[in-house]
């Protein structure tokens, strides 16, 4: 294995882990394999790169940087010459951490200074400018991340959020150095005396330089956007032959869960469910026990074969409203089972697609769907959107996945996520 990527959640690993598969045009890129934690069992030695989930990003600290540790070991003693910490392209911490802390922890055990600090994701309208996080062409604390539910992102400002969260020094590595080459962001790198620094970066061909500037560095830590230069220098090298990830996924029945609040998330819902039969999950039901797994599989058997949609996406002033009547981790653990219990039950009664929306809840179901299948490898295929590629898991009969970040995809994305990863039977 030549890099590794320990990402904070689910949604994030295989949007990474697509941006490493692609790599950049024709060129292609690594071999890659994303897998569900820490893998226990060999894995195949063809693989180039590996990206590791965690469910870290809301984990309490201490478990964050532990189960980031693990991974780490794991992937050094896979030879990874790289290792990249991947977090939200919205930098979702709180002010506590668990950026800050699990990037100090790498940063101890690799012995690296200089880190580059970068979530943009252009693709998505995350850009960084003056350490500034947009999303499109609002702050990211005028965009609606302000009201996430686990971790409302209330400053811009990335570098002072990160000082929050580290007693490390942050530095800035604006735009006009990078624009002026790799050389040049590679010497504004390594001449810092701090050991993280934000970089600015507005378009692909930034975090093109930035990719190129970063050949060698032992911890690199961003979005998914910081990938975008990561494999041409191990395919130029010859370390890599530059692969281009296998289109489709499979044949089935078909089922699609949401359990995000996101805007995007929101808009897709709505626009799914003016043409499909869809089932609002009525959160105090679940958590009085009223309403569960079957009642969601029942429901899903009844329409399948035309897209059904269950979901638990909310506006955010009934979501605030719901945590604080039964507090925000009691509502997230008894989702994140009522998703997952659903999955194991519909590949039970052989679905074969699944597309999950939200980060936490694609973690908590491809966690339960990976255990299931015994299945600790995905394999990355082509992207249904910029983030979101299709995952393949099971060896005998294969189920393909999309885990859908909150706030990504086109308003159309469960028809098209559907149709890209194959036909009703
Ligand atoms: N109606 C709701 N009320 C309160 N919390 C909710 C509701 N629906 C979902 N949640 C919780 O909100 C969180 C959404 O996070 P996540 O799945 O990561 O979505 P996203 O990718 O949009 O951040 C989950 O912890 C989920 O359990
Ligand atoms: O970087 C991103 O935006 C995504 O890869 C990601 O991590 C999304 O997380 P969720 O919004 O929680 O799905």
């Amino acid at each position: 294995m030549l890099i590794g990527v320990i990402a904070d959640d689910f949604t994030g690993a295989s949007d990474i882990a697509s941006t490493l598969a692609k790599g950049i045009g024709a060129e292609g890129g690594l071999k890659t394999a994303q897998f569900s934690g820490v893998p226990t069992a060999p894995v195949s030695a063809e693989i180039e790169a590996g990206v590791i989930s965690l469910k870290s990003r809301s984990a309490p600290v201490e478990q964050a940087v532990e189960d980031s540790l693990r991974a780490l070991e794991w992937l050094l003693a896979q030879g990874c010459s790289q290792i990249v910490f991947k977090y939200c392209s919205t930098f979702d911490s709180t002010p506590k951490g668990n950026i800050g802390p699990v990037a100090d922890a790498l940063a101890d055990r690799l012995n690296a200074s200089g880190i580059v600090v970068c979530p943009a994701f252009p693709a998505t309208g995350r850009s960084i400018y003056q350490g500034y996080l947009f999303v499109g062409d609002v702050l990211l604390s005028e965009s609606g991340m302000r009201n996430h539910p686990l971790t409302p992102m209330t400053d811009a400002n990335i570098r002072r959020w990160l000082g929050h969260q580290t007693d490390s020094s942050v530095d800035h590595l604006p735009l006009p150095r990078i624009i002026k080459g790799a050389a040049e962001t590679h010497k504004a790198l390594s001449e810092s005396r701090a050991r993280f620094v934000v970089a600015d970066a507005i378009l692909d061909e930034h975090l093109v330089t930035l990719g190129a500037a970063l050949d060698g560095a032992p911890l690199v830590t961003g979005g998914s956007g910081i990938a975008l230069g990561l494999p041409r220098n191990f395919i130029r090298s010859g370390q890599a032959k530059g692969t281009v990830p296998a289109k489709g996924g499979v044949s089935g029945k078909a089922a699609i869960l949401a359990g995000s609040c996101s805007g995007a998330t929101r808009g897709q819902v709505d626009l799914h469910m003016q043409s499909h039969p869809s089932f609002a999950i009525d959160v105090p039901d679940v958590m009085e026990g009223r309403l569960g797994s079957q009642d969601l599989v029942a429901f899903i058997e009844k329409h399948s074969g035309n897209a059904p949609l269950v979901y638990s996406s909310g506006a955010p002033e009934d979501v605030r409203k719901i945590q604080d009547r039964f507090g925000v981790e009691a509502v997230a653990a008894r989702l994140d089972k009522l998703f997952s219990e659903t999955a194991c039950a519909l590949l039970d009664l052989d679905y074969r697609r699944i597309v999950v929306a939200g980060g936490e809840t694609s973690g908590a179901v491809a966690q339960a769907v990976a255990d299931k299948l015994k299945s600790p490898a995905l394999e990355i295929r082509a992207e249904i959107d910029p983030g979101v590629p299709i995952l393949m898991l099971g060896d005998d009969r294969p189920v393909a996945l999309a885990l859908k970040s909150g706030n990504f995809g086109s308003v159309d994305f469960f028809v098209k996520a559907l149709s890209m990863m194959g036909d009703e039977t």
